[in-house]
C-alpha cells in the first residue's frame, strides 16, 4: 500500500522526536519533511535536535534537512508539535493552502468549528472539518491530563452521568518539553503550578464529551475542579480523580471497574494501527498504576487505573495514569490521523 506522505512541524522538540519514533515503521505515514524554529532551520535532523528518546534516530531522517514554517511543504498530511507561540498562525496558514493539520498544540482545541477528538470518544466530531472553510483542516487532540482524564469519564459519563469531578495531577516534566524546567527547580521537589494548565483541564473533556449539533458542540454539563503540580519524574502523568454522579446513582466500585475495563471504541472496532486492544486497563494491586511500571502499558497507547473505591464526599475515587508524550500527545495525534483515514473522511483532501 502507498503510504501517504507527511511532515512533522516541531520535529526537533518533544512531542517532535515522539513523532518520529512513532511513525518511523508505520504502515500508512512515511515522513518526508522536518520543519522547527530558524534556529535549526537548514541543519540535519541529527544536528539540530538534542534527540532524546530510548532508540536511535532512524536513518531515513538523521540526514533530513529541518525546514521553518516559512517553507512551502509537499506533504498534504501535516502533524504538529509546535511551540503554541507559533503554533497559531502556522497551523492556520497551512491549513488553509490545502494542508490537513493534526496538531498537539493548544491553539485551536476549543475553537467551535475545530474538532478536539480521542476516536475512542468523539470521533463523531470529526465531521466540524467540513464546517471550518479550509481547503485542508485542523483536527487537534487534547491536553495530555486531560487524556487520561476523559478516557477514564468517557464510560462513567456515558454509563451513569456525571455532577462533578475533582482532579489532582502530578505531571511528569517530559510535558513541560525540552529544555523544560531547570533541574535546581525540579529535583527532590514537587512545583505545586502548571501555567494554563487547571483551565485546560476544566473545560476541554466537557468538549470531547459534549454532543454534535447543527449549531456545534454541546459541552457536557459536568463541573471539573482540578489542581495541578509537576513532580520530578521524566514521562508518565499520575491523576488522582474523585467523580460524583447524579444524585441516586451509586455504582459500587466492583461495577466501576467493569464499567471501565469493558469499554470500547471506533479504534478498537477498526482494529486500527496505533489503537491499544484495551484503552482503560484497571490494575488490582493496591500501590499501582506507577509511571516507573505502567506508562508502557499497551504501548504507551492505554490509560491505566487502579485503587478504584468508594468516596466519601463523591461517589468514586481512583488513580489514573499516562504516557503524556504518547497516548497525551504524538500517539493520540497519530491515532487520530489512522481514525481519519479509515472512514475516508480525508479522501477530498489528500
Ligand atoms: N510534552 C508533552 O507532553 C505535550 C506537549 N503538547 C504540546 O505540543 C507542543 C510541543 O511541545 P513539546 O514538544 O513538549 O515542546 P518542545 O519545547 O520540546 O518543542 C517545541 C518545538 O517547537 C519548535 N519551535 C519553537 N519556536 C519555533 C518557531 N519560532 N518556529 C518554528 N518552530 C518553533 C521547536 O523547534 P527548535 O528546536 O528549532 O526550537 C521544537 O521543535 C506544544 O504546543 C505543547 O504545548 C501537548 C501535549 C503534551
Ligand atoms: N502542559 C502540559 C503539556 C502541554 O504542553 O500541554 P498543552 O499543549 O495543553 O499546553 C504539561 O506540562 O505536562
Amino acid at each position: 500500500m502507498k503510504r501517504t506522505p507527511v511532515a512533522i512541524l516541531g520535529a526537533t522538540g518533544t512531542v517532535g522526536q515522539k513523532f518520529i519514533t512513532l511513525l518511523q515503521d508505520h504502515p500508512q505515514f512515511e515522513i518526508v519533511e522536518l520543519v522547527a524554529s530558524p534556529r535549526s532551520a537548514g541543519k540535519p535532523y541529527h544536528e539540530a535536535t538534542s534527540w532524546k528518546q530510548n532508540v536511535p534516530i532512524p536513518a531515513s531522517v538523521a540526514t533530513m534537512t529541518v525546514q521553518d514554517t516559512s517553507s512551502t511543504l509537499t506533504a498534504p498530511l501535516l502533524f504538529s508539535g509546535l511551540d503554541s507561540s507559533v503554533a497559531g498562525e502556522a497551523e492556520d496558514r497551512y491549513s488553509k493552502a490545502g494542508h490537513v493539520v493534526i496538531s498537539n498544540s493548544s491553539n485551536y482545541r476549543m475553537a467551535p468549528d475545530v474538532p478536539l477528538v480521542i476516536p475512542e470518544i468523539n470521533p463523531d466530531h470529526f465531521e466540524l472539518i467540513h464546517r471550518q472553510g479550509r481547503s485542508g483542516a485542523i483536527i487537534t487532540n487534547s491536553n495530555c491530563s486531560t487524556m487520561f482524564l476523559a478516557m477514564a469519564l468517557a464510560p462513567l459519563y456515558r454509563t451513569y452521568g456525571i455532577e462533578w469531578v475533582q482532579v489532582t495531577t502530578l505531571q511528569a516534566i517530559s510535558g513541560a518539553g525540552y529544555p523544560g524546567v531547570p533541574s535546581l527547580d525540579i529535583l527532590g521537589n514537587v512545583i505545586p503550578f502548571i501555567g494554563g494548565e487547571e483551565e485546560k483541564v476544566e473545560q476541554e473533556a466537557q468538549k470531547i464529551l459534549g454532543t454534535l449539533t447543527e449549531k456545534g458542540i454541546t459541552p457536557a454539563p459536568f463541573r471539573v475542579s482540578a489542581t495541578c503540580t509537576r513532580v520530578p519524574v521524566v514521562d508518565g502523568h499520575l491523576e488522582t480523580v474523585t467523580v460524583k454522579f447524579p444524585q441516586g446513582v451509586d455504582p459500587s466500585p466492583e461495577e466501576v471497574i467493569q464499567t471501565l475495563s469493558s469499554w470500547r471504541g471506533l479504534p478498537q472496532e477498526m482494529n486500527l494501527p496505533s489503537a491499544p486492544g484495551q484503552p482503560l486497563v484497571v490494575l488490582p494491586d493496591q500501590d499501582r498504576p506507577q509511571p516507573a511500571r505502567d506508562i508502557w502499558c499497551n504501548g504507551g497507547m492505554s490509560t491505566v487505573i487502579g485503587r478504584v473505591r468508594r468516596d466519601t464526599i463523591g461517589n468514586i475515587r481512583m488513580v489514573i495514569l499516562g504516557h503524556n508524550t504518547v497516548r497525551g500527545a504524538a500517539g493520540a495525534a497519530v491515532l487520530n490521523a489512522e481514525a481519519l483515514l479509515a472512514q475516508g473522511l480525508l479522501d477530498d483532501r489528500l
